[in-house]
C-alpha cells in the first residue's frame, strides 16, 4: 500500500484536482494507493468563520456559505462529465443545506459548541474527498470513498481530538478486508469519537490521518503533495532564497515542523517513524521535482545546520522570586498549575540560581495562565517571596534545526552575532542537550529579519544583502546612485553583496520599493513620490526592520545628522559625507562613536576630510596599530586649492570662486570653504580620530576675508569678495614676488589646531599641489622625520561618491 496526501492547495480546483488524480493514476500502477484529500483550500477557514459569524447573530455566515457552495458546484462541473456531474451537484446542495442548518441552529442559539464547530468542519473533507472519488472513478480508475469516520477513532477532545490507534488499525484492517478497490480516497483531518460523533485532529490535520493510516496499513511509503518542493531551509514565504532540503531524518523534520514548518503538521512523523516507513514531500505543481526524503538515517551532509524556523504569538511567563532559591517543587507546582488548564509549554529555560523560571507559550493561553499561576502560588506572592506572573506578549521563537549541529562548536557564537549585529535582540535562549535545536526568543517584529539574516549566515555564505536608505540625491547623491547601478552586478557577483536602494529622499519627497529600486529611472519617479519629513524617513528606516540596513546620508544638513543616534541604536549603520556630527560638540560625536560600538553598526565618514583619499583610515590604521600621531599638517579644502591655484589676477577672484562653485567643489554654501570653516571642521575630525577630545572653539581660525565678505547671503558675499579685488590681488602679488604659493594650510601639533592662509615656497611638501588637490602629511612615533604622506584629488561629485561608495562596502561587510 502506498499512501498519498493531497493538501488544500492540490485540490483547490478541478484542475489542480486533475493534477492530483494523475500522480495518484501513476502510483496505482505500482500498487494499491490510498488517497487521503484535504478540503478545496480556504474551504476550512470559510466553514469557520460563517460559524462564527452565526455565532454572533451575524447574517454574513450566509453569503458565505453560498460562496463555499458555489465553488464546491463550480469544481463538480469543471471536472465531471454531463452524465456524473448531476448527482454530484446534488450532492454537493444537499451537503450545503445541512451546514445552512447547523449555522441556523448556531444562529438561534448565539453558541458554537467544539463539538458543533468540528461537525461544521467536517463538511470541508467530506465535501472535496467525496467529489474527489467520484472524478477518480471517471478518471478510469477503481476507486472508493472511504469515510475516514469509520476508519480513524479518537476521544471526545472535540478540536483536537487523540487518536485510539488500537481501534483505529482495527477498523482500517476490517475495511481493508471488505473491499479490493484499488485506491481509496480518504478524507484527511476528520475522525469520530465512540459515539459517532465527528472530530478533527488539529488545524493542517490532514496530514496526519495520512500518516496514522500508513501506519495502520504498513504502508511501503507516505508521500505528502503540496505547492512547495519539499520541506525548505526556511518558510519560503519569509526567505526567498530558501530551498528544499533533499533528505532529512525523522527527528530534524519533527523538529522543524514543530518550531512551525507549515508543510508538515507535527504529529505526522511519529506514527511513520514508529513504522520506519518512508516519508516523501513533493509537489503537485512539480512532481519531477525531487522534494524532501525524511528517513531514518539520511546520508551525513556538511550542513550543520539543517533549516530555520519560526512560530510566532508566543507569550514568555516569567516566574521570580528569591523564595523559589533552592527549594523544591516550584517547577512542579508551576507546570502542574499550567497542565490542569491544558495550556502547552512551547519552550523552557532557568537560570543557574533558581531564582527565575521562564516559559514559552502560546499568546492566546497566556492570560489563563496568569490566573492558574498566581492562584497556585497565591499564599507566597502574598508573602513576598515570589513576585506575581510577569508576561511578556508579542514575541516569537526562531530555532535552528540540525542533528550535527552538536558536534560542532561556534554555532551559537554565529546565532547570536548575527542577530546581534543586526539590533536583534535575544529574550531567552533554550537548547535541549541532543543540540537537535537552538531556539531563541525575539520580538514578534523582528522574525523576518532575523530569518533572514541567519539563512544568510548559515545558507547562504556567499551571499548577503545590504539595504540602502539614501538621503539627499543631489552633486554627491546622484553620482553615488549612478555608481551603485553600474556595480551592482559586479557586486553580487564577485563580492556576494547584493546591494539594493530602498529608498532614496531629498528634502521633499521620498521614493520607496522595498525590493530595490529601479536606479536609472529614480528623478522622475522622486520628482513624483510622496512627500515626506525626515522624521517621516527615519521612522521608515525603523520600521522597515530590514536586515543589514545603511544609512546614506549625501547632505551637508544638521537636521539629517540629528538622526544618526536614533538609527545607530536600532543597529542602522551610517555613511555620511555630511561633516556636521562628526565636527559637533565633542560628547555627541563620542556618543555616536559608542552607539556604533554598542550596536554593531558602523559609523563610517571618510569623505569628510579629503573626499575618497584614506585619510581617515590611514589614520585609523596607524593608532589601531600603536603609533601615535604627533602632527599633521595638511591642505585640506579642495575649493580653497583650486581658487588659489586658478587665481593669478587675470581674473577676478570672486570669478575663480564662481567657477570652483560652478565645477561641484565648494560645500552648497560656499562660504564654510572660503572662511576657513570648513578646513577647521576637517583638522578637528582629524584630531579627534587621532584621539584628542578636542571642540572646535579649541581650532585658531586665521581668515583671509575681509570681515564684509562674511555679511549677509550668499550673493552679497560674492559682491563684497568682487568689491575687495585689491585685497586678495594684494595676497597674491605679495606671494608671487617671493616665487611663492598661497595655501590655505591646517596643522595640528601636540593637541593644538589652527587653520589659516601661508605662503609655501618651491620644494615645500605642501607647494607642489596642483587643480583640487588635498594633501596630509603624519609625523608619528614611527614616520619621525620623513612624514607619511596621502594625497590626490580631495574634491569633487565623482571621488567624493567613490568614497562613501567605499564606506558603504566597508559597513556591508562588517
Ligand atoms: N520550511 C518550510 N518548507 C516548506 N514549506 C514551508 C516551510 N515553512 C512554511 N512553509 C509553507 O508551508 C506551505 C505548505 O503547507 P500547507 O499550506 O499546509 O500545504 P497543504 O495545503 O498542501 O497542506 C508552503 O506553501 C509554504 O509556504
Ligand atoms: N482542511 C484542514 C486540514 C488540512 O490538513 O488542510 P491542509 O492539508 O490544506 O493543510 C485545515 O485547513 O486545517
Amino acid at each position: 500500500m502506498q499512501v498519498l496526501k493531497f493538501g488544500g492547495t492540490s485540490v483547490a480546483s478541478a484542475e489542480n484536482i486533475r493534477k492530483s488524480l494523475a500522480i495518484v493514476a501513476k502510483a496505482a500502477e505500482q500498487g494499491p494507493v490510498v488517497m487521503v484529500v484535504s478540503a478545496l483550500g480556504g474551504t476550512t477557514d470559510g466553514v469557520i468563520g460563517a460559524g462564527r459569524a452565526a455565532e454572533q447573530a451575524n447574517e454574513d455566515f450566509r453569503e458565505a456559505l453560498q460562496q463555499l457552495e458555489e465553488r464546491h458546484v463550480t469544481a463538480a462541473h469543471d471536472l465531471l462529465g454531463a452524465d456524473a456531474q448531476h448527482s454530484a451537484i446534488a450532492h454537493v446542495q444537499a451537503q450545503f443545506d445541512e451546514l445552512k442548518q447547523l449555522c441556523d441552529g448556531i444562529f438561534a442559539l448565539g453558541e458554537l459548541s467544539n463539538r458543533t464547530l468540528d461537525r461544521l468542519m467536517s463538511y470541508g473533507e467530506l465535501l472535496s474527498s467525496q467529489l474527489i472519488a467520484t472524478a477518480a472513478q471517471a478518471y478510469g480508475l477503481d476507486a472508493v470513498w472511504a469515510d475516514a469516520r469509520q476508519l480513524i477513532r479518537t476521544n471526545s477532545r472535540f478540536g483536537m481530538a487523540e487518536v485510539d490507534m488500537g481501534t483505529t488499525e482495527k477498523q482500517v484492517a476490517e475495511f481493508r478486508g471488505n473491499q479490493s478497490a484499488n485506491v481509496w480516497v480518504v478524507p484527511g483531518f476528520i475522525a469520530a469519537d465512540a459515539h459517532g460523533a465527528a472530530t478533527t485532529l488539529g488545524r493542517g490535520g490532514s496530514d496526519y490521518t495520512a500518516a496514522l493510516l500508513a501506519a495502520a496499513l504498513g504502508a511501503e511509503k507516505l508521500e505528502i503533495w503540496t505547492d512547495v518542493s519539499g520541506m525548505m531551509t526556511a518558510d519560503p514565504r519569509l526567505v526567498r532564497g530558501a530551498r528544499p532540503i533533499a533528505r532529512i531524518s525523522y527527528q530534524e523534520a519533527m523538529e522543524l515542523s514543530h518550531f512551525g514548518a507549515k508543510v508538515l503538521y507535527p504529529p505526522t512523523i511519529q506514527p511513520v517513524m514508529r513504522r520506519g516507513i518512508p516519508l516523501w514531500i513533493k509537489n503537485t505543481f512539480a512532481p519531477d521535482d525531487y522534494g524532501t526524503l525524511v528517513e531514518v538515517a539520511p546520508p551525513r551532509t556538511p550542513a550543520v545546520v539543517q533549516g530555520i524556523s519560526s512560530i510566532g504569538n508566543l507569550t514568555l511567563l516569567n516566574l521570580e522570586g528569591s523564595g523559589m532559591v533552592g527549594i523544591p517543587g516550584f517547577s512542579k507546582r508551576l507546570f502542574e498549575a499550567l497542565a490542569r488548564e491544558r495550556i502547552n509549554v512551547i519552550l523552557i529555560t532557568q537560570s543557574s540560581s533558581e531564582h527565575s523560571i521562564c516559559v514559552g507559550v502560546n499568546a492566546q493561553d497566556a492570560g489563563l495562565a496568569k490566573i492558574a499561576v498566581d492562584e497556585e502560588f497565591a499564599v507566597e506572592i502574598a508573602a513576598g517571596r515570589i513576585e506575581p506572573l510577569r508576561p511578556e506578549a508579542d514575541l516569537a521563537i526562531v530555532a535552528l534545526v540540525g542533528e550535527n549541529m552538536k558536534d560542532h562548536p561556534g554555532i551559537s557564537g554565529k546565532l547570536f552575532g548575527a542577530l546581534g549585529q543586526n539590533g536583534v535582540n535575544i529574550r531567552a535562549i533554550a537548547q535541549g542537550a541532543s543540540e537537535k535545536n537552538i531556539s531563541t526568543v525575539i520580538r514578534a517584529a523582528d522574525v523576518r529579519k532575523a530569518i533572514n539574516v541567519l539563512h544568510e549566515a548559515f545558507f547562504e555564505a556567499t551571499k548577503k544583502q545590504v539595504n540602502l536608505f539614501i538621503l539627499g540625491p543631489g552633486n554627491v547623491g546622484s553620482k553615488l546612485l549612478e555608481q551603485l547601478a553600474r556595480q551592482q552586478p559586479h557586486l553580487l557577483e564577485k563580492m556576494g553583496l547584493q546591494v539594493r536602494v530602498v529608498a532614496i529622499a531629498n528634502s521633499r519627497h521620498c521614493l520607496v520599493d522595498e525590493n530595490g529600486l529601479d536606479l536609472t529611472a529614480w528623478p522622475d519617479e522622486l520628482a513624483a513620490a510622496p512627500a515626506q519629513s525626515l522624521d517621516d524617513f527615519t521612522q521608515l528606516i525603523i520600521g522597515r526592520n530590514l536586515r543589514n540596513s545603511i544609512f546614506v546620508d549625501v547632505t551637508a544638513n544638521p537636521a539629517a545628522a540629528g538622526i544618526y543616534a536614533a538609527l545607530l541604536e536600532k543597529s542602522v549603520a551610517i555613511v555620511a559625507c555630511n561633516k556636521v556630527a562628526a565636527s559637533s560638540e565633542y560628547a555627541h560625536y563620542a556618543r555616536l562613536k559608542s552607539l556604533s560600538k554598542e550596536f554593531n553598526a558602523s559609523y563610517l565618514f571618510e569623505t569628510n576630510v579629503g573626499a575618497a583619499l584614506p585619510v581617515i583610515g590611514t589614520l585609523n590604521d596607524l593608532t589601531r596599530s600603536g603609533d601615535v600621531v604627533r602632527r599633521m599638517e595638511a591642505v585640506l579644502s579642495g575649493t580653497l586649492n583650486f581658487v588659489f591655484n586658478h587665481y593669478d589676477g587675470t581674473r577676478p577672484f570672486a570669478e575663480v570662486v564662481r567657477q570652483a562653485q560652478a565645477e561641484g567643489y565648494t560645500e552648497p554654501d560656499p562660504r564654510l570653504d572660503l572662511s576657513g570653516t570648513d578646513v577647521a571642521r576637517k583638522i578637528l575630525i582629524l584630531a579627534r580620530e587621532a584621539g584628542q577630545a578636542m571642540e572646535m572653539s579649541d581650532i585658531e581660525i586665521n581668515g583671509f576675508l575681509p570681515p564684509a565678505c562674511l555679511e549677509g547671503d550668499v550673493e552679497a558675499f560674492y559682491a563684497q569678495m568682487a568689491a575687495h579685488e585689491a585685497h586678495f590681488r594684494a595676497l597674491y602679488d605679495e606671494a608671487a614676488a617671493g616665487g611663492k604659493r598661497l595655501k590655505f594650510v591646517a596643522r595640528y601639533a601636540d593637541g593644538r589646531a589652527s587653520v589659516g592662509l601661508q605662503t609655501v615656497a618651491p620644494g615645500h611638501d605642501l607647494y607642489d599641489l596642483r587643480g583640487k588637490d588635498n594633501v596630509v602629511l603624519f609625523y608619528t612615533d614611527r614616520y619621525v622625520d620623513q612624514p607619511l604622506v596621502v594625497k590626490g584629488a580631495g574634491a569633487g561629485a565623482e571621488v567624493t561618491a567613490s568614497g562613501v561608495f567605499a564606506d558603504i562596502i566597508r559597513a556591508a561587510r562588517l
